[in-house]
């Protein structure tokens, strides 16, 4: 397949969009460890990964370091120019990119990505800018779901799920 990098937001597709907070200044966020499969079946492809969101949080920057995410950008206002300059330094034009987000933010990057979706939960003006709507919404598994979908479109779903078997029988 010609997708060399997936790149994905993080509020709204790895997250149901809530962010949590206390009275003491703690923040929280939930994931979903379906995801974290979403992340296996990449890595089976040596396909790495990049996380780019607009918010710069402790907690993502753990959950990343769990799964062993190849890139992480936090704080990002224009996440176009941060997936061009990663291109760059990574010798690959957006075309070869696939990238899931949720919002305005992330419109810019959908439209020049090769491959682009919005999970279910995203507004149908930022759904209609991606090439795929999930049928997951963000939180629920958006991200594996768009994994699974793109391994699928290249018919590299079944190997790759088969090997990650393997692995773990
Ligand atoms: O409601 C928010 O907190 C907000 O809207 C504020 C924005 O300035 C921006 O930080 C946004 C954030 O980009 C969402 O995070 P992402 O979806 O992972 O990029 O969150
Ligand atoms: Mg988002």
């Amino acid at each position: 397949m010609h997708i060399k990098l997936v790149v994905t937001d993080i509020d709204g597709v790895w997250t149901d969009g809530g962010m949590y907070y206390d009275n003491t200044g703690n923040e929280f966020k939930k994931f979903n460890v379906n995801d974290g499969a979403g992340v296996l079946l990449l890595k089976k492809l040596n396909i790495p990964i990049c996380i780019i969101t607009g918010e710069k949080t402790e907690i993502v920057r753990r959950r990343a370091e769990k799964l062993k995410i190849e890139y992480l950008y936090q704080g990002v206002q224009n996440k176009l120019s941060k997936a061009l300059e990663l291109c760059q330094e990574l010798g690959l034009t957006p075309n070869e990119i696939a990238y899931v987000g949720d919002d305005f933010n992330d419109v810019k990057l959908l439209r020049q990505a090769g491959i682009s979706a919005s999970p279910a939960n995203a507004p149908a003006y930022i759904q209609q800018e991606a090439q795929w709507t999930l049928s997951k919404k963000g939180g629920e598994g958006a991200f594996r779901e768009f994994v699974e979908k793109l391994l699928a479109h290249f018919d590299l779903l079944d190997e790759t799920v088969k090997k990650v078997l393997d692995d773990f029988s």
